[in-house]
């Protein structure tokens, strides 16, 4: 089995059901299964400064899916979310990015992994670490403004 991790932002709509009903999606995928989450963090926006704060998660998941297949995947549910690609790091009701997929490094035109400006966003490191205890020694956060916003006890408890 292939283990995946995916950092999620919303800043558009309801950001906290955009979260849930796209953890929803990935979970209800025949060839996914989400093992953990993080905790949910309100994060200043990064790149482009003119928008609304996101609501930002992590997620760990298994999967039976190439990673093209995974991003496959990841698109379909941003479409489903209705995203839409106006500004280069603007607002959006959803946005998954692949960050890890097994221990893989990945270079093609579609998808790069591990995702190439992980390392400098507070709001993929926190959550990440969280749920990854095993990557501290690589992350060094930046002090971007990340809020801790609502932790749960289980996928469930989120999903429910
Ligand atoms: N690891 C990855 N995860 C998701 N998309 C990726 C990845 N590597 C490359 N891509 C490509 O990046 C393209 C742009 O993705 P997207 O519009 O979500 O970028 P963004 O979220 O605005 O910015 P950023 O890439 O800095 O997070 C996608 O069409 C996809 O093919
Ligand atoms: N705080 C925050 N800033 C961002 C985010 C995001 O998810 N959270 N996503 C971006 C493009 O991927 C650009 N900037």
């Amino acid at each position: 089995m292939n283990i995946s991790y995916l950092s999620l932002g919303s800043n558009m709509g309801d950001r906290f059901d955009m979260l849930k009903q796209a953890v929803k999606l990935l979970d209800q995928h025949p060839q996914i299964w989400v093992k953990s989450i993080s905790s949910l963090y309100e994060t200043d926006p990064v790149g482009y400064t003119e928008q609304e704060p996101f609501l930002n998660m992590v997620v760990c998941l298994h999967t039976a899916l190439t990673a093209i297949d995974l991003l496959d995947v990841c698109q379909g549910i941003e479409q489903k979310l209705d995203r839409k690609r106006l500004i280069r790091w603007g607002p959006r009701t959803i946005d998954l990015d692949i960050l890890l997929y097994n221990q893989e490094t990945i270079e093609t035109e579609r998808l790069v992994v591990p995702h190439p400006r992980m390392y400098e966003r507070d709001f993929v490191l926190i959550p990440l670490m969280e749920i990854a205890p095993s990557l501290k020694e690589e992350a060094k956060p930046l002090n971007q403004g990340v809020r801790l916003w609502k932790t749960y006890t289980s996928v469930e408890d989120f999903i429910e």
